[in-house]
């Protein structure tokens, strides 16, 4: 059978990449999506913007919420400080097979633990299962009406705390108007849009920060 998208962008990675250089693989993807195959990757110009929350914020427990290829995982996971702890959700497993390899790629597979399965059966298990006990910055881009259930079941299993960052990709486009409304309304968030593009495109789309202020 025809090869996946997900497979043809990992092809890419693996003709052009340099095995351990985590920016030749960020580089590949963002090539083959602006001229091959667009692809669902956070992208080149918001993932500038999560760079540099990444590096102000040096985060010691990530969570990221939709692994896909895995190409923001390598944007995040390249910029953590040494003895950071890197947990990212797929349940897919053709994408998180996909993931894996381009992970491996960049040389960071000591520094991220794919997890598959559902976010909502793995987020009350995370304190137990891998002792984290709160998240200094969440990713979330997995599906778009599971942004706000998941961030209150996160709220719930005290995994967010004080000073907990949430970074939601697509507010615009395709939209996550639910999860918006609550992160800007609630006293509880301090909430700030950074305005970009969709990926690999001109349509607007952006990055809501949320800082949790505790309860
Ligand atoms: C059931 C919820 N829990 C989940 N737990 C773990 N992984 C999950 C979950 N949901 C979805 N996933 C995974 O996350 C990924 C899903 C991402 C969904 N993203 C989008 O729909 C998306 C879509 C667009 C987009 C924008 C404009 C368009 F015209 C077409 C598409 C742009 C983006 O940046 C996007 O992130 C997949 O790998 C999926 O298997
Ligand atoms: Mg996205």
């Amino acid at each position: 059978t025809r090869k996946s998208r997900p497979q043809r962008l990992l092809k890419a990675v693996e003709g052009k990449a340099t095995l351990g250089d985590p920016q030749s693989v960020i580089t590949a993807i963002d090539h083959f999506c602006r001229h091959k195959e667009w692809a669902m990757n956070v992208g080149d110009e918001k993932g500038s913007i999560l760079d540099s929350l990444v590096i102000e914020l040096s985060p010691v427990n990530v969570l990221e919420l939709g692994t896909y290829c895995g190409y923001s995982t390598v944007r995040i996971a390249r910029l953590l400080p040494p003895g950071a702890r890197f947990i990212t959700l797929e349940f897919n497993p053709d994408y998180a097979a996909v993931a894996r390899q381009v992970i491996g790629w960049a040389g960071l597979e000591d520094k991220v633990q794919l997890v598959e399965g559902a976010s909502g059966d793995w987020i009350p298990r995370l304190r137990e299962h891998f002792g984290v006990q709160m998240f200094d910055l969440v990713f979330l881009d997995h599906w778009k009406d599971q942004y706000l259930p998941d961030t209150k079941q996160l709220e719930e299993c005290g995994l967010i705390q004080k000073g907990t960052v949430l970074l939601a990709d697509n507010v615009i486009c395709p939209g996550t108007p639910d999860y918006l409304k609550y992160v800007r309304n609630s006293p509880h968030y301090d909430s700030r849009y950074y305005r970009s593009h969709l990926e690999y495109t001109k349509v607007e789309d952006g990055l809501e920060k949320s800082v949790f202020l505790g309860f």
